[in-house]
């Protein structure tokens, strides 16, 4: 906006037009209330120039007539009183006949002129004819006038010589009267001879009442001329009737033009005023609400602008801001406009680029971009991805968004999304790989099955599924760490991908576990080649930092078409089979067999039956004796328990405890073992321990403490009478807990045993770090005796390491005189096992027991 347009524009806002409008508008009111106002004022002014003008004209004419008044009384008088034969009747001689019955000087007076009274005063000043009205009657000037006249005879006496008559205003009972004198003299008549006296005055008398007064008023355009009243007398237009105003002034009535004027002139200014005043008012709504609609329009504009200019900011700052670069091109394909984001995204130059065709800058794989853009109805929203190689030569991906211009040509924006594209690639391939070892996870698995199912495969090209999972990893983990685990995860899981052909797949669906997907196998010869070779590859040493890690693989295999054609069954299928190899011994391979899925059916029910069996007292508890080497006295016993089985007999804890161990049974299990051996135990003499095996599992549980506790208390033995046999497993799984619930057991006062010593990794370190008060080796070290030197040794040493340690150290499955020699030669503490006694039930050991006592001294074993 120019610099100009801008201030007018920010005067504008200042104020509205609202405002504006009314304050012209006042304007103009207040214009047109100034000039109604001097209208008014001069009207007015008019009027009473013109009340003004009128008095005066009315003053003066009345004065005219006045003057007229006197002149023509003053003709009058003279025409009388100036004649011959007057002088000889009425100063030489009063000749009342002549004068009044022969109409000279009579009743004519009045009937003619109007005059009231006419007197002739003698050279006595003395009244000698007078007629009132017309009629003659004898009656003195000055008592009919109620005043002395003399000074006004004296006047006209005075003008005898010139014949000049004289008037003069007097009041008569409160009523003007212009009284008209003059001396009689003979006039110009030859024949009348003036005498010594002095003259005689005729006096006539005009008494001015009000209607002569009006008469006269009228002839002069006055009015109701009328003898002023007091309050008229002061009014400054009054004309007095002599120097003396006492005699009275005259007065009219005036028209009062400049009144009549203002009548009609000021309702009529007022009417305009009126009609001006609508005219506004009918005006100000309009100009209200034009300028209402004009602000709001202005109003409406400025936000439009403040958003426009909004906008725009938004837009630079956004176009400026993301990595968004804008371009435009013509009706050729030529760039026109790059905006500054261009160079900063791609490196390349803005110069070098505007004007070439934007096919040789971005390129789809839909073909150029001028073809996409030239699609017709290509919905404007829909982008395309596009490539283009950057200032270092490296190829980016953008995401082009395109709209046609109103004139020629197109304009959008491009979003470099190559990290986004990449991502994506990423997020894709981590949903369908597992992210530690890259193999396909459990989705692409699906996937890939799916795919080979559906290809139907045959009897003669069936497909293979392999389920491998990895014997002795858990301890890997555990004892090595988390890193090391994954070491060894990512080496089994290339080592497998080496054994595999090309379109086969190798999956990663769970800690240790992994599924093959084989294609091109003819005959069950190459299938179990290939299981050799995995497991041999497997079993290589894997090298970590220092040492060498050793694992195993247990494989199940089933096949489609002749195992099942569902992904599901299939994979189900071959997990029963690695069930299978695993319990074989694990390091094998087992194909699928209906049985197999039989067996698992059994099992369940077995699961049913223990659940049923712990609740109804079907397990039997046995005791095996454990002995003192050196002396053969018999120290304690192992409980172990049996389920007496209502149809399948006596059945072993090898085939159910595990089953009670994966269904959550153990628990409950161990609890009638702990109670009934325990309170079995307490009847037996005080020299006497028990023995107890736990599940890792119930260390698992959290609450091993309190049943331990419990069954104490319940029982009454002494705590000190109990010894918990358990695995190393226990601490491998978690050795920190398993050392937080030792450490409580402990506090109970119970003792407790490792047993199946030599069996795990790392025993020697968990002898040292945990409150064991004995250990057993395991059986297996006295089986091998015979043929393996090493494993005297070994006994040997652990015997040696028990001591120095401070356990008892106990040998189980002493089953040969030669072991129990072979102990005693090592100096071993206790032992067990059938050469000494089986396990024996609950009235056989106790029989036993009171044998025992009976002899006290067993005196040799
Ligand atoms: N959690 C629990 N585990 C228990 C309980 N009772 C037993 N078990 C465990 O079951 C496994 C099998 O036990 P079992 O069949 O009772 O076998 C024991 C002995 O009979 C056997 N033994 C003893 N002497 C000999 C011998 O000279 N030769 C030979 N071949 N076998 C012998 O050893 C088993 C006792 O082993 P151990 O426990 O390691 O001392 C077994 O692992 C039991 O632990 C139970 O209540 N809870």
């Amino acid at each position: 906006m120019p610099n100009n347009l801008a201030s007018i524009a920010n005067r504008l806002t200042d104020r509205s037009s609202l405002s504006l409008a009314r304050a012209s508008l006042f304007k103009f009111v207040a214009l047109l209330a100034g000039v109604f106002v001097l209208a008014s004022v001069s009207l007015v002014y008019l009027a009473n120039d013109l009340d003004r003008t009128e008095e005066v004209e009315s003053a003066f004419y009345t004065k005219k007539a006045m003057q007229s008044l006197e002149k023509s009384m003053l003709s009058t008088v003279r025409d009388y009183a100036f004649w011959g034969d007057a002088y000889r009747h009425l100063h030489v001689e009063v000749d009342a006949d002549w004068a009044f019955v022969r109409q000279n000087i009579g009743p004519t007076i009045y009937s003619d002129f109007g005059f009231q009274g006419l007197f002739v005063v003698n050279d006595a000043n003395r009244t000698v004819y007078s007629v009132i009205k017309g009629e003659l009657k004898a009656v003195e000037v000055s008592q009919w006038l109620g005043q002395s006249i003399t000074a006004i005879v004296d006047q006209a006496r005075a003008g005898a010589e010139t014949e000049t008559p004289t008037t003069a205003f007097i009041n008569v009972n409160g009523a003007p009267a212009l009284v008209a004198a003059a001396a009689i003299t003979p006039g110009t008549d030859p024949t009348a001879v003036a005498d010594e006296r002095p003259a005689s005055v005729l006096i006539f008398v005009n008494l001015l009442n009000s209607a002569k007064l009006e008469l006269m008023g009228n002839d002069f355009g006055v009015t109701r001329l009328h003898v002023a009243t007091p309050d008229e007398m002061s009014a400054a237009f009054a004309v007095p009737l002599s120097d003396n105003a006492a005699i009275g002034s005259l007065y009219w009535t005036s028209s009062r033009p400049g009144l009549r004027l203002l009548g009609i002139g000021l309702p009529l200014i007022g009417i305009a005023a009126l009609l001006v005043c609508l005219m506004t008012w009918a005006i100000l709504r309009r100009t209200t609400a034009g300028a209402l609609v004009l602000d709001a329009s202005y109003a409406s504009l400025q936000s439009s602008q403040q958003a426009l200019a909004t906008s725009e900011a938004r837009f630079r700052d956004v176009v400026e801001a993301s990595s968004d670069w804008v371009w435009e091109i013509d009706a050729d394909w030529r760039l026109t406009f790059l905006s500054e984001r261009f160079e900063a995204v791609t490196g390349l130059s803005r110069t070098a680029w505007t004007g070439a065709s934007i096919d040789d800058l971005l390129s789809t794989e839909l073909g150029t971009l001028s073809q996409w853009l030239s699609i017709p109805n290509r919905r404007p929203d829909i982008s395309v991805q596009c490539r283009y190689v950057d200032i270092k030569g490296r190829e980016r991906i953008t995401r082009l968004s395109a709209r046609e211009m109103s004139g020629e040509g197109f304009r959008g924006t491009a979003t470099d999304v190559t990290e986004e594209v990449e991502a994506r690639r990423r997020i894709e391939f981590l949903s369908q790989h597992d992210a530690l070892t890259g193999l396909p996870n459990r989705t692409r698995l699906q996937e890939f099955l799916d795919g080979k199912l559906k290809a139907l495969p045959t009897v003669e090209q069936p497909l293979v599924m392999l389920s491998l999972d990895l014997d002795r990893f858990k301890p890997v983990n555990d004892l090595l760490g988390h890193a090391a685990g994954d070491l060894v995860l990512n080496e089994v899981s290339s080592r497998l991908a080496d054994c595999v052909r090309e379109g086969d797949l190798v999956a990663r669906i769970g800690g240790d576990e992994f599924v093959l997907i084989l294609t091109d196998m003819n005959s069950s010869v190459e299938v179990e080649a290939l299981c050799r070779r995995l497991i041999d590859s497997i079993e290589r040493p894997i090298a970590l930092d220092e040492q060498e890690v050793f694992v195993s693989a247990s494989i199940g295999i089933a096949m489609a078409p002749t195992d099942a054609l569902e992904a599901a069954e299939l994979l189900r299928y071959a997990d029963i089979a690695l069930y299978e190899a695993k319990a074989a011994g694990r390091n094998t391979w087992r194909y699928y067999a209906g049985d197999m899925n039989v067996r698992i059916i059994e099992r369940r029910r077995l699961e049913s039956d223990l659940r049923f069996a712990i609740k109804n007292n079907e397990l039997r508890l046995y005791f095996q004796p454990r002995y003192s080497i050196a002396d053969g006295r018999m120290v304690g016993a192992e409980a172990l328990v049996r389920w007496q089985h209502p149809e399948r007999g006596l059945i072993s804890p090898d085939t159910f405890i595990p089953i009670a161990e994966e269904s959550g049974l153990i628990l409950a299990l161990s609890n009638w073992v702990l109670n009934t051996a325990c309170s079995q135990a307490a009847q037996w003499p005080q020299h006497l321990f028990v023995s107890v095996n736990l599940s890792p599992i119930e260390f698992k549980t959290g609450n091993l403490f309190e049943r331990i506790q419990k069954t104490l208390n319940n029982s009454g033995i002494d705590p000190a009478r109990v010894e918990l046999e358990i695995t190393e497993s226990v601490m491998l799984d978690d050795a920190a807990g398993a050392l937080e619930v030792m450490k409580n057991l402990k506090r109970l006062g119970v003792r407790i045993c490792m047993d199946d010593f030599g069996t795990g990794y790392s025993s020697l370190s968990y002898l040292r770090a945990f409150p064991f008060d004995g250990l057993k080796i395991d059986r297996s070290f006295l089986n091998r005796l015979e043929e393996n030197d090493d494993d005297k040794t070994i006994v040997q040493a652990i015997v040696g390491l028990g001591r120095a340690l401070s356990l008892t150290v106990t040998a189980e499955g002493i089953e040969t005189a030669e072991h129990l020699k072979l102990l005693k030669a090592v100096s071993c503490d206790e032992g067990q096992g059938y050469f000494l006694s089986r396990p024996l039930d609950i009235d056989a050991f106790d029989a036993l027991v009171e044998a025992a006592d009976m002899s006290a001294d067993k005196s040799s074993v």
